[in-house]
């Protein structure tokens, strides 16, 4: 593997792994791959199993070599569906692919012979091929944000540098504007958050909040996980800890502001007061490609900003007051060891109760600040992929008992 291979040096195409081929990320990194042939070979895609019709028509399609999805009793459907998709006369590969299922089958694929693996699984299940893809030498082109946080030194000790490529908009921008610099020079990180739906609204307006509201993004389109988090703001809680683990920054001199357009993704500012901005119009094509392609820009992966027409960009202090999840990240960052995983597993069960209609809005960082009150005192080093479980299993039954008991109360009302 070279970081300079490509085609612009005469180079063969790249071998990817996409880890959440059927999610938005995947289906985003297949529309980059594929107007990019020269550039990149998709051999290996995974996906959680919940459209297996999908997963079997990118898998022959693109002719790759392994196929794999986390539970054993989708495999047989898996199987049939590549028959399928092949019988209509999809893709070129005189062979179908070898499927993988089971508890280590993601993590398998994340292993497989290639160049890069992206990881767009969503949430903590993305940990173990984290982990996976690492310790087999890959290039890792990070979007599962979660498995950097929740196993942070855990990760960290595991990537030589370099080894691991943001692809999360505000991460892949800080590193554009850092790449050449010196880390002496850089005062400060400044992340933008488009400020989600609720942008300007006092917290007691948040209670009647309802799932249609949170999922409607003002500016980008995503799984449902991270659009929640976008609404409550956990979202940029997780990427100020992911901030401080990718770029070794003080929590001290992380800010938040909050950008409506989504255009600049976020700056850097250095020591003689200058600040290096990174933008483009939201579009989830650039950070993909240029972690695939990375140090290399891939022409045309997305559409600059137009200045035949009039830009406003408008940047307003975050609110610290309406919106917790920020503050409470800082502190678990703080805290270390395994008290992020406590914050991320108790948010997705949250997040979950929430769409389901079990939790109300503000419900979801309120429970996530009570688990990680629990979690406080017994917080440990996380030095295994065990140890990180196992909190992200408490945390996850705390939250489920304390948004039980919720709605418990609320329905006896
Ligand atoms: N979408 C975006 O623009 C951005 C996303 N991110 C991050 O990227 C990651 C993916 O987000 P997004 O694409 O929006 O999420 P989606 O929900 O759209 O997609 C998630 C993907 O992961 C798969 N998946 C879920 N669980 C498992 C599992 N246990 N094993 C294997 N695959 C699984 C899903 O498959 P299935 O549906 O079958 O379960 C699906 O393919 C998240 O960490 C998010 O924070 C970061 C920045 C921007
Ligand atoms: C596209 C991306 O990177 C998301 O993480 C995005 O930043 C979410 O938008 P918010 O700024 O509203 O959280
Ligand atoms: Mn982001």
């Amino acid at each position: 593997m070279t970081e300079d291979r490509g085609p612009g040096d005469g180079g063969r195409p790249r071998d990817v792994v996409i880890l959440g081929s059927t999610g938005s990320i995947g289906t985003q990194a297949i529309d980059v791959v594929t107007r990019a042939p020269d550039r990149f070979r998709v051999v290996g895609i995974a996906a959680g199993g919940r459209d297996v019709a999908l997963l079997a028509r990118q898998a022959v399609r693109l002719g790759v070599e392994v196929v794999a999805v986390p539970h054993e009793w989708t495999a047989s459907e898996l199987r049939q569906a590549l028959s399928v998709e092949r019988g209509r006369g999809n893709g070129s590969r005189a062979r179908l692919p070898k499927v993988l299922a089971g508890r280590d089958a993601i993590a398998e694929v994340a292993a497989w012979p290639c160049d890069v693996v992206l990881n767009g699984v969503t949430g903590a299940a993305g940990l173990a091929s984290t982990l996976s893809a690492l310790d087999a030498g890959r290039t890792l082109a990070l979007a599962n944000k979660e498995s950097l946080i929740i196993g942070g030194p855990l990760v960290k000790e595991r990537a030589r540098p370099g080894q691991i490529v943001p692809v999360d908009s505000e991460h892949s921008a800080l590193a554009q504007c850092l790449r050449g610099g010196r880390a002496a020079e850089v005062s400060r990180l400044v992340l933008t958050a488009s400020g989600g739906p609720f942008r300007g609204w006092r917290r007691d307006r948040l209670a009647a909040v309802t799932p249609a509201q949170a999922m409607a993004h003002p500016t980008w389109t995503m799984g449902p996980v991270i659009t929640v988090n976008s609404a409550t703001m956990v979202n940029k809680g997780l990427e100020v800890i992911e901030a401080h683990l990718l770029f070794d920054i003080d929590y001290d001199a992380i800010d938040v502001v909050v950008h409506p357009q989504s255009v600049v993704h976020s700056m850097v500012e250095f020591t003689d007061g200058s600040t290096l901005a990174q933008a483009s119009p939201p579009d989830m094509r650039l950070p993909i490609a240029l972690g695939l392609a990375w140090p290399d820009r891939v022409p045309g992966a997305a559409a600059a900003v137009d200045w035949s027409g009039t830009q406003i960009w408008q940047f307003e202090p975050f609110d610290e007051e309406t919106f917790p999840a920020v503050g409470l990240a800082r502190h678990v960052g703080r805290t270390g060891g395994t008290a992020p995983a406590a914050y991320n597993a108790a948010n997705e069960e949250c997040v979950a109760a929430f769409l389901a209609g079990r939790l109300s809005f503000p419900g979801i960082v309120e429970t996530v600040a009570k688990v990680v009150a629990e979690h406080d005192g017994v917080a440990q080093a996380c030095s295994t992929l065990d140890e990180v479980l196992a909190v992200d299993s408490w945390a996850r039954l705390r939250a489920r008992e304390l948004t039980g008991a919720a709605a418990a109360t609320s329905a006896t009302r």
